[in-house]
């Protein structure tokens, strides 16, 4: 019977790190951020829907969203950031649970479903298990602005639009630390593999 896993953390904790490891171990991903980027890409309902609500200028020559243009408006306004959700939250539903069937026709021991927001969008509840990928607060911090050429406000205003990674931790089957070296970093996920083996 296939397991599914899911996989999840605060913004920058290292969930890919950690689906880049299971993935390399042989275990097929569902990964909800390239998914949406495919719901969200240029010509899509979905990128059609966005910017008939937020006006043309989130869109790009090409047709792709203005990624940043956008992230920066959402991730300052709760309110503006619950209007996109609820323009994208059913098509990158379907999309995700689409995946899983896919990927279960292959019979695979597990699948893991790399969901950043896994708890708020009540993924956990057909999960057998919750891993959760966690790091210190300051070193999440340093993460996201150098990855994503952030000043500090910006990226704590992204850390502050999600649950809080505590929280994410106390609903977790399992919590999986990132905080240090991605070597001791995949020898506790492949210790947990072990267990599902
Ligand atoms: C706001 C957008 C344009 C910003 O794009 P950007 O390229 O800067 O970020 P990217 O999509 O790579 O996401 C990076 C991280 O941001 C966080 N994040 C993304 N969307 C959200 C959201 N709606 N709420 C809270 N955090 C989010 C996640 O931790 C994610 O891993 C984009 O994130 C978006 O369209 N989000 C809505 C779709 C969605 O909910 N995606 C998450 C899939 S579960
Ligand atoms: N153990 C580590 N040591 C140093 N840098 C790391 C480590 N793990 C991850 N990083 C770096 O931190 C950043 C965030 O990691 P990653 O992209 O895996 O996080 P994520 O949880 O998938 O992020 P998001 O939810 O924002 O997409 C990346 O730039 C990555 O290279």
């Amino acid at each position: 019977m296939t397991q599914l896993i899911g996989l999840t953390g605060g913004i920058a904790t290292g969930k890919s790190t950690v689906s880049n490891i299971l993935a390399q171990a042989g275990l097929p991903i569902v990964d909800a951020d390239k998914i949406a980027w495919k719901v969200e890409g240029p010509g899509m309902p979905t990128t059609q829907a966005i910017a008939a609500h937020f006006g043309p200028q989130v869109l790009l020559a090409d047709g792709s969203l203005n990624r940043p243009w956008l992230g920066h408006l959402v991730f300052n306004d709760a309110t503006k950031l619950a209007e996109l959700n609820a323009i994208t939250r059913m098509p990158i539903q379907q999309a995700i649970l689409t995946a899983i069937v896919a990927a279960g026709k292959k019979a695979p021991r597990a699948i893991i479903l790399d969901v950043p927001l896994l708890f708020e969008g009540g993924w956990d509840h057909i999960c057998d298990q919750v891993i959760v990928v966690s790091a210190p607060p300051a070193v999440v911090l340093q993460r996201l602005m150098a990855r994503n050429h952030l000043d500090e406000a910006a990226a704590q205003a992204r850390i502050d639009s999600q649950l809080p990674l505590t929280t994410k931790a106390q609903r977790a089957d399992v919590v999986i630390d990132n905080g240090q070296n991605v070597d001791k970093t995949r020898t506790a996920v492949l210790k947990w593999l072990k267990t599902i083996n």
